[in-house]
Formats: structure tokens, sequence, C-alpha cells
């Protein structure tokens, strides 16, 4: 394969680099040379240097600021550092291409598995300077302020009125630097720059006071990571037979290819064959799963109704019959939103239905039901909020309305719940319904769905009566509830007119989904997990 245009620049780099450290090393081998036979003759090794410096300087080759380097390294600094140049590190490179020191690394060791450089991992410790140690970085150490806090002598009492004595007197003994007698603090001769000092202003790993630095805390190793990258004999060859330098074009406009300039233009090569496999578009599992019971309603005559997921507290409890004290208006149970919304008018029946039961036989909750509490919103805490709402606006029979949307609790979350989920909600109102036929819908319903044995236990909600609750048989969990259901009661129907009885149910859509794809964990329905959309079927079939 043909390599990329950041990994030829690579290489064009690494090149020159590599020559400029071969002339250096040249220029400076007859210096070495000299230098063993001289002694101190530093303007000997100097001077060669320099007349190759000039003739580099006046080819231009890149070699000449290395070189320059050499003769200030040989100008400032004694034997012994006359050793290899930089050696490139990714982090060097990476400065000159303008990159970042990991896209270099990559770069390099694709160009390694082509033979064409060679990447040398190399940990390297430095040392950094710890809070107290840069503090005394910037004063100075707490003994050299000390002992240049006097004279010649100084009373014990009046040093330790120093702010730093407590720390600075131990070192002066131990530093060897003061006499201390009859309670009297003598210097002792120059106290000279010590290697700890030096190593104080440059924390290098070359400095010998560095190891003094560890001990006393002033300083920490770091250890690091480098990468020494360098370019083969086959990678030089292939640089001096010509690198294709042009950035790749990977996106044409239309303006090139209508003036023909696309014919100049390196095109990002393109291929076929690498996608191992092709995922079709298609719909999140759980969107199929609802979008069947979506359809096995529609089938059975059921409209579609809709609403808002932020509801007054007076659709979502009040008007379903829920005392104000019950304890699902509870915080912990709900979550109540910051916002407030007007009652509608009529309200007045809603209330009178909770203090003492309106024009009906009902006695309602008695106590006290307040404005205000009703007007605040919470995010739905179901979607029966909705059912009513609906049949609010079509009191006359017959009517069969589902919904399947999200509600929320303040659930903590586990394998089984999430603060958020769908209910499928569903309600059937005509003049002789009964018990039987909710029991009927709701077998027909779980049936098609594919749960074959259907039960019914007793159950409560404030706004049924009577109230069951489904179960489905599950091979391996046994029975599973799978909502609630009931008949509305007269308290919840009257204040709007409805004559007839009204059938109503709340089922656990992602409960059902969650039996139905055999999740363990209902959170699945909810977490963005690409593979597992990618590799479930494209559709599912409806014969359950
Ligand atoms: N709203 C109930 C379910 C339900 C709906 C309608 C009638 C009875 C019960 C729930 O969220 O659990």
């Amino acid at each position: 394969m043909e390599l990329t245009y950041n990994e030829k620049r690579l290489l064009a780099v690494l090149k020159p680099l590599k020559d400029a450290e071969e002339a250096r090393s040249k220029a400076v081998e007859p210096i070495r040379e000299t230098l063993k036979g001289i002694g101190d003759g530093r303007s000997a090794r100097i001077n060669p240097l320099k007349d190759t410096l000039k003739v580099l300087e006046e080819t231009r080759n890149i070699a000449f600021l290395p070189i320059k380097k050499a003769i200030e390294l040989l100008e400032n600094t004694t034997e012994g550092t006359l050793g290899p140049m930089h050696t490139p590190d990714a982090a060097y490179l990476a400065r000159i291409m303008d990159s970042t020191e990991e896209a270099v690394v990559q770069y390099a060791n694709l160009l390694q598995d082509r033979g064409l450089a060679i990447v040398e991992k190399k940990s390297v410790v430095t040392y950094r300077l710890t809070e107290e140690g840069e503090e005394y970085r910037k004063s100075g150490l707490p003994e050299r302020n000390l002992i240049d806090s006097f004279d010649t002598e100084i009373p014990m009492g009046e040093l330790q009125k120093h702010p730093q004595s407590r720390l600075g007197i131990g070192w002066l003994r131990k530093k060897g630097w003061v006499d201390i007698k009859d309670g009297i603090v003598t210097k002792k001769g120059e106290a000279a720059e010590g290697v700890d000092e030096s190593a104080l202003k440059n924390p290098v790993p070359s400095q010998p006071g560095i190891q003094d630095l560890l001990k006393r805390k002033l300083a920490e190793e770091i250890e690091s990571v480098s990468y020494i990258i360098s370019i083969t004999p086959k990678g030089e060859n292939l640089v001096e037979s010509g690198l294709d330098l042009r950035q790749e074009v990977m996106t044409l406009t239309s303006e090139q290819i209508r003036t023909g300039e696309w014919k100049n233009l390196r095109l990002r090569k393109y291929s076929t064959k690498t996608p191992k496999r092709v995922y079709a578009g298609k719909n999140h599992p759980y969107q199929q799963l609802i979008d069947d019971m979506r359809q096995i309603l529609f089938e059975m005559g059921f409209t579609e109704m809709n609403g808002g997921i932020v509801e007054s507290s007076f659709w979502n409890f009040d008007v379903l019959f829920q005392p104000q004290d019950h304890p699902a208006r509870e915080m912990q149970d709900t979550f109540f939103l910051d916002l407030e919304e007007e009652l509608p008018a009529g309200y007045e029946k809603i209330r009178d239905m909770h203090i003492s039961g309106g024009d009906t036989t009902s006695t309602g909750w008695g106590g006290e039901w307040k404005e205000k509490k009703a007007m605040q919103c919470v995010l739905r805490t179901h979607t029966t909020s909705l059912s009513i709402q609906y049949l609010k606006d079509h009191p006359e029979p017959p009517v069969k309305a589902f919904c399947i949307g999200r509600v929320y609790r303040r659930e903590a979350i586990d394998a089984t719940h999430t603060p958020e989920f769908e209910q499928l909600e569903g309600i059937v109102m005509d003049k002789d319904v009964n018990l039987r036929h909710l029991m009927g819908f709701l077998k027909e319903f779980y049936q098609k769905m594919g749960f074959e044995n259907v039960r019914f236990r007793p159950g409560y909600f404030p706004y049924t009566e009577p109230s069951i609750e489904p179960e489905v048989w599950v091979d391996g969990l046994g029975w599973v509830e799978l909502g609630g259901s009931g008949i509305f009661r007269e308290e919840v129907t009257a204040p709007w007119g409805i004559k007839y009885p009204v059938l109503a149910w709340g089922l656990g859509a992602s409960r059902v989904a969650m039996l139905k794809m055999g999740l363990k964990d209902l959170r699945q329905l909810y977490r963005s997990d690409v593979d597992w959309v990618r590799n479930e079927p494209i559709a599912r079939s409806r014969r359950y």
C-alpha cells in the first residue's frame, strides 16, 4: 500500500536530520581525535569545526545548525559533552511537523512496519521540584537565608527569631557552616554554594545535587516515555528516489471539476475492499417493538392519543382522585418542576369531589384541597393523565384509545428500574363494558404479543374500582406483573359528564420489550450501544 501523506512527511523530515547528524559527527570526529593529544587546546577543537561550519553555511546544508550547537557546546563546556547530538524523538519531531507526539509515533510505527524507520521506546527520568522546592528556588534554602542574616556571629537566641530557624539551624550544623559554642553561633569560613543549591536552580539529571533534593523531598522523580525515531537505509533510498509530498485531497469541489484543476490534484485513494460489513440503516430495536405494539392496537380498533411529558399535578394526580397527601405525590417518588400551570375552568368540580364527593354518592377524601398544590408541574408519572384528558374531549361512547409514551419516576436505577420508561396506556368506554371485557382486551393484546398465559390479580389504584393487575407467564421467570388496570371510579368520570363505564390500563411497555428481547437489564433499552443495535435483526417478526 502507498504511504500516506503524513508518513511521507515524517520520512522527509527524518532524512535531513540523519544527514545533519552524520555531517556533525564527521565534523566532530577529527576534533575528538585532536582532543585526545592536545589536552587543553580548546581552540584547536573549535577551529576545524568553524571551518566546517563556514562550508555548510555557504552550501546551506541543513547540518549547519547542529554544528553551530556543537561549537557552542565546546565553547561553554568541558570535555565529555561532545557526545551524540540531539537524536530526534517523537516530541521533537512533532514540533517540527506541527503535529502531536502520539500522531508521530503512529506514523513512525507504520513506517517501521514497512522497514522504513525504527522506533525505540525509551523511558526517561526527569525531575520536578516539589512545592517546597519551588519555594526555595525562589527564596533560597532556609540555611542559606540564615547564614546570610548575620555577619560573623550571632547569639543562638537571636538566630532562633529568624522565621526559618526551625528548619535552617539543623542544616547549618549538618553542612558545617557554623560552630556553636556557649550559645553563640559563629560562621566557619565561606559557605560556598552547594551542589544541592545548583540542582535547585536547574533540576536536571546531570546535576549531582539532585539526590540531595530528592532526600529532602524538594524534588521528585518523574518517569516519562520517549520514542526515538530513526530512518533506515531503505527509508533513505525512498526519500532519495523522490516523494510526492502534495497534500491528499479528500473532497472535490464542483469548481475543481469544472476548471479541470482536479487533474493536478493528488486524490485520496478509495478502497472498495476495506469495509468488512455493511450495516443497513434501521429502527432501534426498541422502537421496532413499540411500533409492533402500536400496530396490534390499531388492528384492535384503537385510536392513538398524544400529549406532552410535562403535566400539572392537577392532570397527573387530582383528576384521578389521587388525594393531595398520597405518598406517590411525595418528592421522593415524583420529579417536581419549578413551574406552575393555571387550573382549567371548572376545576372546582375536582376540588369538591376531593373534599366531599361533589354531586355523586361518594364522600370524597375529606380535609383540605389546595389549588397551589394542584398547579405545580411534574414530569408525568404515568400516561393515565392523558386518558382522562382524552375522555374530557370525547365524553360520548364509544371510545377506544391508547398511547405509548415515556413516563418519569424517581427510582433508584438498577437492572429492572430506570427513572424513565414507557407505558402503554389504554381506555375503552362504551355502554355495557365490564370487567370481563377488560380482561378480554388485555388477554388478547398480550397473546398477540406472544404471551400465551395471562392471569389477573386484584390490585389497588385510587382511580379504579375494581382494580386488577395482569400477569404473564414467562418460562424461567414465572408470573411477571406487567401493569395495572381497572374501571374508572365515578369520582374520576362524573366531573366530565361521562356516563358509561371506562376500562383503563397502564402497562409497562419497556418491561414487555425486555421480556420479548430476552434482555437481563432494562437499561439496555436506553443505552446508545451501537453494536447491539447493529446486530439486532433488521425487522422483528410480528409472529411472536
Ligand atoms: N397508572 C397506573 C396504571 C393504571 C392505569 C389505568 C388504570 C389502572 C392502573 C400505573 O402507572 O401503574
